[in-house]
């Protein structure tokens, strides 16, 4: 890694200009994608199954040509400078791919060989022990639960001392506590100076910890925005209050509340804007109550990315 690569004092460590990539038998991955993303900053790229999120990173890494535009990395372009570009990458893919019978170790080590950095047994040890991976390193990896394996695949990626890095999918099909783990480790790695690029189904991973959210559906950026303005733009809550009786009408007593019957008639649905200052929750259920009406369950739902999506489109048409 160069002490100063080109570009570096623009606050940009990535540049995607106009990327498009169609593969082989003539599918449409992506549309002309620009995005720049800011050193420091944590940023998820949220879309559907097939948007196009692996192909981006894809591109970014090196590992799939674009066939338009062009991509930089901390000022090095991802085709012509690869070398430079990977160097200050690391990758996390979707898949486990590491060697079944090799130390914890050894794969962190030997994965910084790769890249042509010298050996430092001290930044290893490092990694390792924010990985919580310290006390595992003489395991070999098939005898690690799932998530221990994520983490060797995170250790991996940053055996190199990148400055960027990609996650992708980190939290797929992994359960709440791992989930949780995961969105600290970001944070942590965050914190040391890495900026982060993480792909995610999950509206809610990206409002746990993302700095700017990127929507992508069908090979198109849809929006880049920073994630409090995108959250009270689109992401509105809704809370499912289920009664004794049923209603037929909402009671004048709460009439500024913008309640909604349900269809069943013995629930009342409410609809709040959860990074607003006030949701007005509290006030709800004291008038609630003072109406003499009697709650049986009470739910949250949160919107989904389907639904903002819809959202979304329908703004645009
Ligand atoms: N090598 C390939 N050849 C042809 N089509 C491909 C290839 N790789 C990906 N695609 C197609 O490109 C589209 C985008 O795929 P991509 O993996 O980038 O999406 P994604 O947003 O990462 O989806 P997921 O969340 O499912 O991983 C999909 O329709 C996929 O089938």
């Amino acid at each position: 890694m160069t002490d100063n690569p080109p570009g570096s004092d623009t606050g940009i460590i990535c540049s995607i200009d106009g990327i498009s990539k169609t593969y082989d038998g003539g599918f449409k991955a992506l549309e002309t994608v620009s995005l720049d993303i800011k050193q420091g900053e944590i940023l998820a790229l949220l879309g559907p199954n097939g948007a196009g999120k692996t192909t981006l990173i894809s591109i970014i890494c090196g590992i799939v040509n674009a066939s338009g535009g062009s991509v930089r990395v901390g000022g090095y372009d991802v085709v012509e400078d690869y070398r430079q570009s990977r160097g200050l990458i690391g990758l996390v893919p979707q898949e486990v791919n590491l060697e079944p019978f090799e130390t914890v170790n050894n794969t962190v080590s030997f994965s910084r060989g790769l890249f042509g950095k010298p050996k430092d047994p001290g930044y290893i040890e490092n990694v390792l022990r924010r990985l919580s991976l310290w006390d595992k390193r003489k395991d070999q990896i098939v005898t690690l639960s799932g998530g221990m394996k994520r983490r060797v695949l995170i250790a991996k990626a940053l055996s190199h001392e990148p400055r960027v890095l990609f996650l992708d999918e980190p939290t797929a099909g992994v359960d709440v506590e791992l989930r949780k783990d995961m969105w600290d480790i970001v944070r942590a790695l965050k914190a040391d100076g890495v900026t982060i690029i993480l792909t995610t189904h999950y509206i809610e991973e990206a409002e746990a910890i993302a700095d700017r959210v990127g929507i992508i559906d069908k090979g198109k950026l849809l929006l880049v925005e920073e994630k409090s303005e995108l959250m009270q733009r689109l992401g509105t809550k809704q809370i499912r209050i289920e009664l004794d009786d049923k209603l037929d009408v909402i009671p004048d007593a709460l009439s500024s509340y913008g309640l909604e019957i349900d269809t069943s008639g013995d629930a009342l649905i409410y609809t709040y804007d959860p990074a607003g200052g006030r949701t007005g929750i509290t006030s709800l259920f004291g008038d609630l109550k003072a109406a003499g009406l009697v709650l049986r369950d009470v739910r949250t739902h949160q919107s989904s990315l389907e639904e903002i999506f819809v959202d979304l489109i329908k703004g645009r048409t």
